[in-house]
């Protein structure tokens, strides 16, 4: 669908970056994942009633953080398949099929997911490298959202 190649060159950079969230002192799932959310329940904040069986109430809470470890390593699986295409496809297609399953989640808020992550990694990467970023993460986030409306 998209125009945008992610190169096996970009796909290098965009491993090692995204490993090195993992490693930073400020880093680990639940606090990346909660800087995500964050930015994106200002950009959509009609997308926070999707999160309401997950205690979105209290985004420090328990049931919550669970729910980012979840998304996180989600997204670990496919950033790391990013040079193989056909463990992507199934990895990314996996979870399009558990996100169509979810009344109201859109496209839409997949974009502006698209948006907070371009928007906070540069905060947790050193040299983040924006061309390689937007290449990869545009076709994992349009496998991820596969057949929502
Ligand atoms: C980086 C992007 C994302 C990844 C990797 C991701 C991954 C996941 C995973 C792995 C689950 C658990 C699925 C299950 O156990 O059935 C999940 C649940 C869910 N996701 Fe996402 N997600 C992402 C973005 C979004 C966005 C942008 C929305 C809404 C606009 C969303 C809405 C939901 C909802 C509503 C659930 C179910 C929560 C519950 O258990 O009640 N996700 N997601």
């Amino acid at each position: 669908e998209s125009s945008v190649c992610c190169s096996y060159g970009d796909s290098r950079v965009v491993m090692a970056q995204w490993d090195a969230v993992f490693t930073a002192s400020n880093g680990g799932k639940v606090t990346t994942g909660y800087a995500l959310f964050s930015r994106l329940f200002e950009l959509a904040p009609g997308a926070k009633d999707l999160f309401s069986r997950v205690n979105v109430g209290d985004m420090r809470s328990p049931q919550f953080s669970a729910q980012m470890v979840r998304v996180m390593t989600g997204l670990d699986l496919a950033l790391n398949a990013l040079a193989d295409q056909p463990l992507l496809e199934s990895l990314t297609g996996h979870m399009a099929a558990q996100h169509a399953a979810r009344p109201g989640v859109t496209v839409d808020g997949f974009r502006m997911m698209e948006q907070s992550i371009m928007e906070i990694m540069p905060q947790l990467i050193d040299n983040f490298n924006p061309d390689a970023w937007s290449n990869c993460l545009h076709g994992v986030i349009d496998g991820i959202s596969n057949g929502l409306s």
